[in-house]
């Protein structure tokens, strides 16, 4: 068993099911988008235009009910397994804020927490900030209670990136696969289209050990489309990037999908799968970027589209999250691997970018 930065040998008892958040009500949608892009140099004209893709839904996000469904899910599974540990909900950007829900965790008398974010990835947004919102939570609980805590601390370890676990290429392969056969026939196969959230060229250059060219991000998505495309048997596939954010002038990861599925039509192509392997579950990244904005571009373009299912209502990726809490629980875990960290420390030395602080604020 490793030791243990605490030195004690007892086991975790709850698990905080670690998210971004997502508007509840179009009058959450502005003070929600200003939480997402405090201090991030995010033009007004670019939030009132995603502010638009949230009204679409009615001011509502997928994302928290999605987030509920996995909740329930994981819960039936760990049952199942006989592992009773209680899993809270807390959110980066929208309620319930997980500094709230650690508040909630240290008074129900929990000390020692795995953390499962909802990113499977390395890199500043997908890892970095995740610890850092844990970090930031830890300090507003000990401003909340601060006897109790500096006499009977709490550890919050965050479980490890899990983009490269099996269950998640698996079901990532058969949403590909099932997609696929909604295509109609054709003399050509289709093009597998892999897509992830786009990030800044500096915080993607910025992730990742120096002495590996950086890039950590970038190269976790590429190499999860590979094998995805590999198990599907597709012989190749295309790497693209979506909603952009930021200054116009600032490079982002390209390219973006629309501009590639025009490039593809123009070469001839007529069948597109698109795949969301960047995300876990279909929240607006997915249900307006890609089923809306992507998928009426295809039909403009001529192209038959269908876009993949994300993997997170497969129920081996719930049953991979509730390996990785039996893995940690009982601290037996690997804690040299990309993802963990113990109560805000970062993963490794340079592993997921700077540091960028911003706390999240209430309406
Ligand atoms: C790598 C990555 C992931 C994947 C890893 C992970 O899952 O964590 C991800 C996920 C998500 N991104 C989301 C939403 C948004 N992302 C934004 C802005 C940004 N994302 C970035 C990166 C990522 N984002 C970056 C570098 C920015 C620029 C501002 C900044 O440096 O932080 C903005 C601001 C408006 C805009 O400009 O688009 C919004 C609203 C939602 C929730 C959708 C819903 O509500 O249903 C989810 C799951
Ligand atoms: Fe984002």
């Amino acid at each position: 068993m490793p030791v243990r930065a605490d030195g004690s040998a007892g086991e975790f008892d709850a698990i905080l099911f670690l998210s971004f958040g997502g508007p509840e009500g179009p009058d959450d949608v502005m003070p929600f988008l200003e939480n997402v892009t405090r201090g991030r140099g995010v033009p007004r004209e670019r939030l009132e235009e995603v502010a638009h893709h949230y009204m679409h839904f009615g001011g509502v996000s997928p994302i928290n009910q999605l987030n509920r469904d996995m909740i329930a899910s994981l819960r039936a599974e760990l049952d199942a397994r006989g592992t009773d540990l209680p899993i809270y909900f807390g959110n980066r950007n929208w309620y319930p804020l997980v500094a709230d829900t650690l508040v909630q965790m240290y008074d129900d008398g929990h000390r020692r927490i795995l953390a499962f974010a909802t990113s499977a990835w390395g890199g500043y947004s997908g890892c970095r900030q995740y610890h850092e919102d844990i970090e930031r939570s830890l300090v507003a609980l000990h401003e909340a209670r601060p006897q109790s805590v500096s006499a009977d601390p709490v550890l919050v370890r965050k479980l490890p990136q899990f983009w490269d676990r099996s269950a998640t290429l698996t079901a990532g392969r058969d949403a590909v696969l099932r997609a696929a056969s909604r295509l109609p026939a054709a003399d050509v196969p289709p093009r597998l289209v892999c897509t992830a959230h786009s990030i800044p060229i500096v915080a993607d250059a910025a992730s990742g050990p120096e002495a590996d060219g950086g890039q950590l991000y970038s190269r976790q998505v590429a190499q999860a489309a590979q094998r995805v495309a590999e198990m599907a048997g597709f012989a190749g596939h295309d790497q693209v990037w979506q909603s952009r954010s930021g200054p116009p002038q600032v490079p982002w990861l390209e390219p973006d999908i629309c501009d590639h599925l025009e490039a593809i039509a123009a070469q001839g192509v007529s069948q597109v799968i698109v795949f969301p392997v960047g995300f876990v579950s279909d929240h607006v990244e997915v249900v307006w970027d890609l089923d809306n904005e992507a998928a009426q571009l295809a039909d403009e373009l001529g192209l038959d589209y269908v876009r993949a299912e994300t993997v997170g209502t497969d129920p081996r990726f719930i049953a991979m999250v509730a390996d990785l809490v039996d893995e940690y629980r009982r601290g037996t875990g690997d804690l040299d691997v990309l993802g963990v960290g113990d109560s805000g420390t970062p993963c490794g030395d340079g592993c997921c970018g700077r540091s960028v602080r911003r706390p999240a604020t209430r309406p």
